[in-house]
């Protein structure tokens, strides 16, 4: 005979499922794939390219909950465009279309603009404070409005000269190995940060703070984030509680070891930045103007953890853009062909492009435009996280629900986009302002409502001096072997968070002897 005490457990066990599984069945929720009792949705999700299956979700589930007058009074909102899963009691809605996002991130930003609580990227591994993943509090308000004091739209043209040096030492490293195109970009968003954070300017590629990025920011993008930055103590948060040698716990082991890094990472620049401050050595930057000018919402951990935020923020970014670009200038040459026509015709071939001729050059603008939504460099945003029940045409969406943003899938609306596969900068010409400007990817790309990207001028503004640079002096075509066989590029996507294709192979050579002298003489 059983014990009373096993009797209850079970019996409280058994509630405990049903709950969960009753609440799971709800029937105004967002449909979706039909979850396994208890377990809900885990054996649905994949590793892969989530955003492909996800979107196929939402166009395959979203439809079933409409009734035929919704259907009807949604013909500009595409119906299909919102599912939801079930990961044990987690709720996690993707919105595929733009509409779904504006409504509810945008719209409704007040209570969808809070990070989900990972108990393995926050707690385990230190880094809960950085502001990608920070809760939607007072501090994090006073973050980002002093983040975009140093890198808003109006402050970026003082980093012009900054960014241009970038891009010729860049441009050098490219000609010389560009097999290490990877390493190049990484310098050059880490040299961009490391001046406009902490006012240091690093001298080469050994920088050791340059160093330090590399290695945690691989730690970050291939082990804590790897398979989407959910693990099996996220789910189950009772796992933290277990000792490190427990069969299975092997997760705690790796996060002592990272979030040590992850520490030094977050400490070390923002020390450096502090004793060039009282040597009187910094370089104007987001650091010293913080320590300097300390005020009441302002301090040291805030500082640091705000730097860091941006240091870390712009590095795999970047990286997964200029990657699609080269992909895309290796796929559609006649592209990069008619873009190199546009730049000779309009600056010449005796100088270098500059910001002042960004108005003349509307093909060069349309081909970054296509690099944005063709590339979609993360392509499931960052999670956002409501905090209050809500209801999104009729359908229950629960207080602390995960929201989760498809731009690969809107991104790739054919009813905005018609072949939306294929790299076409065409697609931005001979349409009305009003088209134009809704079908401008950077509504999409950046992110949604209080959360979105607070980087992206400066983000846009380096990435259009790269492209129309590389496009100035630069050849980038497929490489060929030894018997003179064309190599095509693989494209694999191994990162489940940003669609940065793994390393591609291919040929970088000046586009003349005059080009090879700008580059070099500048
Ligand atoms: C290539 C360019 C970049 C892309 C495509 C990009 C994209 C994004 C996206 C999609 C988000 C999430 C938005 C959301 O949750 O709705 C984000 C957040 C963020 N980005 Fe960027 N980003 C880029 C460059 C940068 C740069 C250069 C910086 C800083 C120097 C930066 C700083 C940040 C920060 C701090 C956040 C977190 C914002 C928050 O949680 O409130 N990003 N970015």
């Amino acid at each position: 005979m059983d014990s009373p005490i096993t009797v209850l457990t079970t019996l409280l066990v058994a509630i405990g499922v049903s709950l969960l599984w009753f609440r799971g069945v709800r029937k105004d929720y967002p449909p979706g794939p039909p979850p396994i009792p208890v377990l809900g949705n885990v054996l649905d999700f994949t590793l892969k390219e989530l955003w492909i299956t996800a979107a196929k979700w939402t166009r395959d589930y979203g439809m079933s909950f409409l009734s035929t007058s919704t259907y009807l009074s949604t013909f500009h909102n595409p119906p299909g465009d919102v599912c939801r899963l079930r990961v044990l009691n987690w709720n996690i809605v993707f919105l595929g279309s733009y509409e779904a996002a504006d409504q509810l991130l945008e719209k409704r930003g007040a209570i969808y603009s809070d990070r989900p609580t990972l108990q393995m990227s926050g707690e385990l591994c230190g880094i809960e404070k950085l502001v990608p993943l920070s809760k939607y509090d007072a501090t994090f308000k006073s973050q980002r409005r002093h983040i975009q004091h140093t890198i808003g739209t109006r402050v970026i043209p003082t980093y012009y000269p900054l960014i241009q040096s970038q891009t010729l030492t860049v441009l050098r490293s490219l000609v010389d190995t560009p097999e290490d195109y990877v390493t190049h970009l990484r310098n050059l968003t880490g040299g961009l940060s490391l001046s406009v954070v902490y006012g240091h300017s690093p001298q080469d590629g050994n920088d050791k703070f340059l160093l330090m990025a590399t290695e945690c920011l691989s730690i970050l993008a291939n082990d804590i984030t790897s398979g989407g930055g959910i693990w099996a103590v996220d789910v189950f948060p009772f796992f933290r509680h277990l000792p490190a040698w427990f069969p299975g716990a092997g997760f705690k082991k790796k996060a002592q070891i990272w979030k040590v890094k992850m520490q030094e990472f977050v400490d070390a620049p923002f020390l450096h930045a502090k004793k060039c401050v009282v040597e009187g050595t910094i370089l104007p930057s987001f650091c010293s103007k913080m320590l300097l000018d300390q005020s009441e919402d302002t301090n040291e951990d805030m500082i640091k953890h705000s730097a860091n935020s941006m240091f870390a923020a712009s590095a795999d970014t970047t990286i997964t853009t200029m990657s699609q670009f080269i992909l895309a200038m290796l796929q559609y040459p006649e592209v990069m062909r008619k873009a190199q026509e546009e730049i000779d015709r309009v600056v010449g071939t005796g100088r270098l492009p500059e910001y002042r001729d960004r108005e003349s050059l509307p093909y060069v603008e349309a081909v970054l435009s296509e690099v944005w939504r063709w590339g979609v460099p993360s392509p499931l945003n960052l999670p956002h996280c409501s905090t209050e029940d809500d209801f999104y045409r009729g359908m229950f969406i629960p207080k602390g629900t995960i929201v989760v943003a498809n731009l690969w899938a809107m991104l790739r609306d054919e009813t905005l986009y018609p072949n939306a596969n294929l790299f076409d900068p065409e697609r931005f010409f001979n349409v009305d302002k009003e088209l134009r400007a809704k079908i401008d990817p950077r509504n999409v790309v950046f992110g949604f409502g209080r959360r979105r990207c607070p980087g992206v001028d400066l983000a846009e503004s380096a990435i259009w001096l790269l492209v129309v640079s590389m496009l100035a002096t630069l050849n980038i075509s497929k490489k060929v072997d030894r018997e003179g066989g064309i190599i095509e590029p693989k494209v694999v996507y191994s990162n489940s968070f940003f669609r940065v294709p793994d390393r591609i192979v291919f040929d970088i050579k000046p586009r003349s002897r005059q080009a090879l002298e700008l580059i070099a003489e500048m």
